[in-house]
């Protein structure tokens, strides 16, 4: 029997600590590391990130956009990397933010979630601004594959407040509407539900919103968005036993060098160990 996302994620966090990397290869990532940004630049980065953290890091999330930027040549880069991350015992969040009306979210969901799509991922970031509803395709395939889904409910971005912090007609907000369809969403399961929320760090004190939605909150933000470790049990109050800090060019900028990214991502680590208690 396959075990679900959050059964997996909470044992991979117990094991490894809740640290995420993001794999993000920015062109200008490829220029610090000496690479050209070019197919074998974006092949010598990632691998190099796979070969130094697989075996340490709980999870890893690469950013898809950054990968289709160079066409099927970068996909397969992509595909190569997930079963080599999942190989290796790492999980991997596919970062493609995906969102469509329901029929075409089948497609998908097919995409990241069927067991044997080429990219298939232990769980997949997806959007909710076409009505929470159109996502059920994707819940669906995911529970049906023992995957989960991060559903962006208040991101990191300065931006997101317009649309996510919008009143409805009920007097609650759109981006607290998320998080109750996700509380229900994982209502008893445990040791915690495979559907999260994506909540940035750098948002400050969100306790006018309820983040106890029995599953994992996957927060960007770190390093390179200025919020910091030491911002988490600020940021999350009683919930940061399941939040899920994601670094990328924090950890990424410490490269081409393995020793130093490893060194990178286990300050990262220690950090998120001493401020959130795990
Ligand atoms: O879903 C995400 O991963 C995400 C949501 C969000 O609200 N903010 C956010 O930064 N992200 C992603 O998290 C990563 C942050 O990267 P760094 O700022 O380099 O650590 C990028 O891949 C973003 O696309």
């Amino acid at each position: 029997m396959t075990l679900s996302f959050g059964t997996r994620l909470r044992s991979a966090m117990d094991e490894r600590g809740p640290l995420c990397v993001g794999i993000d290869p920015h062109a200008s990532l490829l220029d610090s590391w000496g690479l050209a940004d070019d197919i074998a630049g974006l092949e010598r980065f990632t691998y190099t990130v796979v070969e130094a953290l697989a075996g340490t890091v709980a999870v890893f999330k690469p950013q898809a956009a950054f990968f289709e930027r160079f066409g099927s040549r970068g996909v397969a880069v992509l595909e190569r990397a997930v079963v080599d991350l999942r190989e290796a015992g790492g999980l991997v969040v596919m970062d493609a933010k995906r969102g469509d009306i329901g029929s075409t979210m089948a497609a998908y969901a097919e995409a990241f979630l069927r067991k044997d799509s080429p990219l298939f991922s232990d769980a997949l970031t997806v959007s909710p601004y076409l009505g929470y509803g159109s996502l059920k395709p994707a819940v669906d395939l995911a529970r049906e594959s023992g995957a989960g889904l991060f559903v962006l409910a208040l991101t990191s971005n300065p931006e997101g407040s317009e649309v996510q912090r919008a009143v409805r007609e009920d007097g609650r907000t759109v981006g607290a509407t998320m998080l109750a369809h996700l509380a229900e969403e994982n209502a008893g399961e445990g040791p915690m539900g495979s559907f999260g929320a994506v909540v940035g760090a750098t948002l400050g004190d969100l306790s006018a919103f309820d983040l106890d939605i029995n599953g994992p909150l996957l927060a960007p933000g770190i390093g390179a968005q200025g919020a910091t470790p030491a911002d988490l049990p600020a940021v999350f109050g009683a919930a940061v036993r399941n939040v899920v800090p994601n670094v990328s060019r924090g950890v990424l900028k410490a490269g081409p060098d393995a020793t130093a990214l490893r060194a990178a991502a286990e300050r990262y680590a220690n950090e998120i160990r001493a401020a959130v208690g795990a």
